[in-house]
């Protein structure tokens, strides 16, 4: 199963990482988003990202506009039927994520590779929503993507060995490293961190501590290279929130019950650093 050109659905920071990893890696790419504003902005952070590995020596300004000329910019859904494999990073919602599969299953060619960076939603519903779920994978990476080593890849019910190899490969190219785990609410990561996150926003709710004082300890005590807010800000309240949601609807258990005050935050449009306001402010 041969990938040569890539569509990377959403041009959030996610999907831009994505797909800047992916030119740099060789492949084609076409980035989507619903708007061209949106498109744009995600190609003005990926070239101002290569920018800086020129200034620092590390890339050749050749290699710079080759991987820039293999990019280009969608806001037809169309465009999937030139996709080898697409990868959906909109937004952590199974309603618009089942939308968007139905569709792309219209789309996209038989052989097309249907991929999610969903960080929660389990696989197998998303492929549910198409007619090829043997096709249908999960392919989690990490932010910042361009920094991070891990992608998680998780197969759905009826996902087919020779489509997880060709995922699997691929994440090699891109110079990630692949770590295969099954279909459960938040799949490990977010098993993991969120809940830590979650508590860490009740420790502010219940007057513990500060966020500061919250970040410093755990920088300090547990050498986390950021906080647990001022992660929850560079991920996105409105993503930790659904992902919270998934665990607790998921696993039916309170323990995985959202704080109050991450829904206050979102519901008062205070989503972290992508909308200058979280735990901190931040300059827009
Ligand atoms: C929610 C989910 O579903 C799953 C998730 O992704 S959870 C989130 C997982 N990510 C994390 O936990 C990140 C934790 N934070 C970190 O690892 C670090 O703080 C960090 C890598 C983000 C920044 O590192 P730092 O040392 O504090 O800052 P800084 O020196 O500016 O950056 C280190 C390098 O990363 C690069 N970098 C930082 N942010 C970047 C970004 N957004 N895009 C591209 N590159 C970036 C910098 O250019 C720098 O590169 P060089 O070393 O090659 O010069
Ligand atoms: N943030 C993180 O740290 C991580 C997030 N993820 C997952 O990646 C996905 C994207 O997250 P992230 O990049 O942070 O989110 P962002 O909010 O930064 O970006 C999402 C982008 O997708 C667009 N979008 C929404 N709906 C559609 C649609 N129907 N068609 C095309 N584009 C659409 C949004 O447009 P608009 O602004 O109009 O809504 C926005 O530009 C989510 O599933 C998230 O759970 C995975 C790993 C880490």
């Amino acid at each position: 199963m041969s990938i040569e050109n890539v569509m990377v659905i959403g041009a959030g920071q996610m999907g831009s990482g994505i797909a800047q990893v992916c030119a740099q890696a060789g492949y084609t790419v076409v980035l989507h988003d619903l708007k061209p504003e949106f498109t744009e902005r995600g190609m003005s952070g990926i070239r101002k990202n290569l920018q800086r590995q020129v200034d620092k020596g590390r890339m050749e300004d050749g290699e710079k506009e080759d991987i820039l000329a293999r990019m280009s910019l969608s806001t037809d859904l169309e465009n999937a039927a030139n996709a080898d494999l697409v990868i959906e990073a909109a937004v952590e919602n199974m309603e618009v994520k089942s939308a968007l599969f139905a569709e792309l299953d219209n789309i996209a060619q038989k052989k097309t590779i249907l991929a999610t960076n969903t960080s929660s939603l389990p696989i197998t519903e998303i492929a549910a929503a198409t007619q090829r779920p043997q096709k249908v994978i999960g392919m989690h990476f990490m932010n910042p993507v361009p920094v991070m080593k891990l992608v998680e890849i998780i197969r759905g019910l009826a996902t087919e060995d020779s489509v997880y190899k060709a995922v699997e490969e691929m994440t090699e190219k891109l110079g990630k490293v692949p770590v295969e785990v099954n279909d459960f609410p938040g799949f490990v990561s977010n098993r993991i961190l969120m809940p830590m996150i979650n508590e860490a926003i009740y420790t502010v709710y219940e007057g513990v501590a500060a966020p500061e004082a919250v970040d410093e300890v755990m920088k300090l005590g547990m050498n986390h290279p950021m906080g647990p807010l001022t992660l929850a800000d560079f991920i996105g309240l409105d993503t930790c929130l659904y992902i919270m949601e998934t665990l607790h609807d998921g696993f039916g258990d309170d323990k995985y019950r959202p704080c109050p005050l991450l829904r206050k935050y979102v519901k008062a449009g205070w989503l972290g650093k992508k909308s200058g306001r979280g735990f901190y402010t931040y300059e827009t």
